[in-house]
């Protein structure tokens, strides 16, 4: 992996979109001012960054990836504040100068590492209005054959108001364009390579969702109708799903450590989803490596970026145990196993305290193929499963736990009620269960069967149980 994060420097990435200046005014509170119940910040610093399609431009530079940048700006300060961060980061911009807009900012007041107010200079762009379109449009077309692939920012202000015309124009030319959509004119994106709407914007556009399940059907739904290759749904704290024609949708949980300011963090996806992409990475380990980024970039005040250092270290953290894996890294990983021509086994189960019928399983099943994978109900799913006083052990320390005998070669978390989901994704040869079942009960059976797989029901090894093992320790 280190590997590829040294290849997103070959990335040539052209962002095209709103183009913003965040300011930020920060200092102590210690009054409530005498003349209205409002707090007194007495400012201390005034930190000016770049924001919105300028933000996503920096996460890739920042990722070492070459940069073009094209967005408008006023005649202003604020103008030449913006120009100096991107330049300064050695990206190579195009500005298309309104002398009638006001470049636009968001001036944040902080303290204490809190927003108390944020202030918006910023004047609509308008169907037509306020700048050349022309010159926009023939910026774009120009830098075209300089770059891999090209991101769409949009945050509605008007840049991108003939988005549908340069989304024709780079697919023309064979680049994949990814969209941060806005608004509920969806159809101006059709043709696009990939979108990556927050929940906020998918249900804007495709309807309010009851449940998960029913989110993930409109956000399929709208990448059918929009023919679109794919569509990443971003969760915010519940990560990311990915979704493409005639494959499962793949999730992605959050991996955020510690949650401090989610400003930009669809930036920071689409950022790093474009560098991976362009130095071609598959869409798989793009979206594990985009969601690696936003989980740094949501633990960092204001709008931030990613290093390949930073991403790299994740990286590492993450895989320190190579075989616990999350599914997007599983599922990368059984490719590479099946393109070998190892025969995959899979199982499923809670593995709460491990158990000599377990082991003795697990070696059974392993004996079956050339590698065992293990899915693990996640802690909500047990407790649904099981009622509340389980797992007695967590997720993590399960998987660990798993990880650690040698008839496993991978671990992964599932968090839905059945694994049925990800049983399809991953395609095993044989799909193995231990205990009395008959094969036909067994959750993916007629996933697997389908494909030809074989579904093997192996035996129990009695007077081992965990809610036997619990029963003898409480006496
Ligand atoms: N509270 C959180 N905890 C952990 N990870 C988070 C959290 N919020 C966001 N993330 C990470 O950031 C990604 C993008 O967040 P989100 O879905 O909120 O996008 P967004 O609304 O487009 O962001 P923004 O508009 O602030 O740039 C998520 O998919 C996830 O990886
Ligand atoms: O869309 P509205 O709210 O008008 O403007 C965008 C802001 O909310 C912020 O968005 C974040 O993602 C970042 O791009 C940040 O730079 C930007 O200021």
């Amino acid at each position: 992996m280190s590997t590829t994060l040294a290849e997103l420097s070959r990335a040539r990435v052209m962002v095209v979109g709103d183009v913003m200046l965040d300011r930020y005014w920060t200092g102590p509170v210690q009054r409530i001012s005498p003349e209205a119940p409002v707090p007194v910040v007495r400012v201390r610093a005034d930190q000016v960054r770049a924001g919105g399609a300028a933000n996503v431009a920096l996460n890739l530079a920042s990722l070492g990836a070459r940069v073009h940048l094209l967005g408008v700006v006023g005649v202003d300060e604020a103008a030449r504040q913006l120009r100096a961060a991107v330049e300064d980061a050695g990206i190579v911009a195009e500005w298309i100068v309104s002398d009638t807009l006001p470049t636009i900012t968001k001036l944040r007041v902080l303290s204490r590492n809190q927003q108390l107010l944020r202030m918006d200079f910023e004047e609509a762009l308008g169907s037509g209005g306020g700048f050349d379109r022309v010159a926009l449009r023939a910026a774009f077309e120009r830098r075209l054959p300089d770059c891999d692939l090209v991101v769409c920012s949009d945050y509605a202000k008007g840049t991108l108001v003939d988005v549908a015309a340069l989304i024709r124009a780079a697919r023309a030319a064979g680049k994949p364009v990814l969209v941060d959509p806005k608004g509920t004119d969806y159809a101006r994106y059709a043709g696009a390579t990939l979108l990556t709407p927050n929940v906020a914007e998918l249900e804007a556009v495709a309807g309010a969702a009851a449940d998960d399940a029913d989110l993930l059907s409109r956000a399929e739904g709208l990448r059918a109708r929009l023919g679109l290759e794919a569509l990443l749904l971003t969760r915010s704290e519940k990560g990311m799903s990915l979704l493409r024609a005639a494959r499962p949708p793949l999730h992605l949980p959050a991996v955020a450590r510690e949650v401090f300011d989610v400003t930009g963090a669809g930036d920071t996806v689409i950022a790093t989803l474009a560098a991976a992409l362009a130095a071609g990475v598959d869409l798989p380990e793009a979206c594990r490596l985009a969601n690696l980024a936003a989980g740094i970039v949501v633990g960092k005040l204001g709008t931030a970026s990613v290093s390949v250092a930073e991403l790299a270290a994740a990286l590492h953290g993450q895989s320190a145990d190579e075989t616990v894996l999350d599914e997007a890294a599983l599922l990368a990983r059984v490719a590479k196993e099946r393109a070998k021509g190892r025969r995959i086994v899979m199982t499923n189960g809670c593995f709460d305290l491990l158990h000599v019928g377990h082991v003795k399983y697990l070696e059974a099943a392993r004996a079956l193929g050339d590698l065992l994978i293990v899915a693990v109900n996640d802690d909500d799913s047990v407790r649904r499963l099981k009622g509340p006083t389980r797992p007695v052990n967590p997720c993590a320390d399960r998987m660990r736990v798993l990880a650690g005998l040698r008839s496993v070669d991978l671990v992964v978390p599932f968090s839905e009620d059945t694994p049925a989901r990800l049983i399809g994704a991953v395609s095993p040869d044989f799909l193995v269960k231990g205990g009395d079942y008959r094969p036909e009960q067994i959750a993916g059976f007629d996933i697997v069967t389908a494909y030809g797989g074989k579904v093997v029901v192996l035996d129990f090894h009695d007077g081992y149980s965990t809610t036997g093992m619990l029963a003898r320790a409480r006496g």
